[in-house]
């Protein structure tokens, strides 16, 4: 069973992922990402999954065209953990400059 993230670790949270927000009346982060097309989306959620199975680490997420919206948290948990933080940094590492 993994420790849900500290109280100093969430404070912090929009310093280290200033890109992802607290989700409503969950305890889990997401971010929207917009592309240029379908194909692109996919692609980068191609490359997620890959990033997730490595992780071991799996999101909540959907697809609509040319958005995708990300969401983490962490079940062993029941909310948020260092499995979440060390994910987001992994998808924003990978995230393309152009998210329009
Ligand atoms: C058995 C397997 O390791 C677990 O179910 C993993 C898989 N992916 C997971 N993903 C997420 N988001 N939370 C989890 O607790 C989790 N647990």
């Amino acid at each position: 069973m993994i420790r849900p993230l500290d109280t100093a670790a969430r404070a912090e949270l929009p310093h280290t992922l200033p890109l992802w927000q607290v989700a409503e009346g969950r305890d889990a982060i997401l971010r929207r990402f917009r592309f240029a097309d379908f194909s692109a989306a996919w692609g980068f959620m191609a490359r997620v999954a890959l990033l997730a199975e490595k992780h071991d680490h799996h999101p909540e997420w959907s697809n609509v065209w040319n958005r995708v919206e990300i969401l983490l948290t962490t079940h062993d948990a029941g909310g948020l953990s260092e499995r979440d933080v060390a994910m987001a940094q992994a998808i924003d590492a990978i995230a393309p400059g152009t998210v329009l």
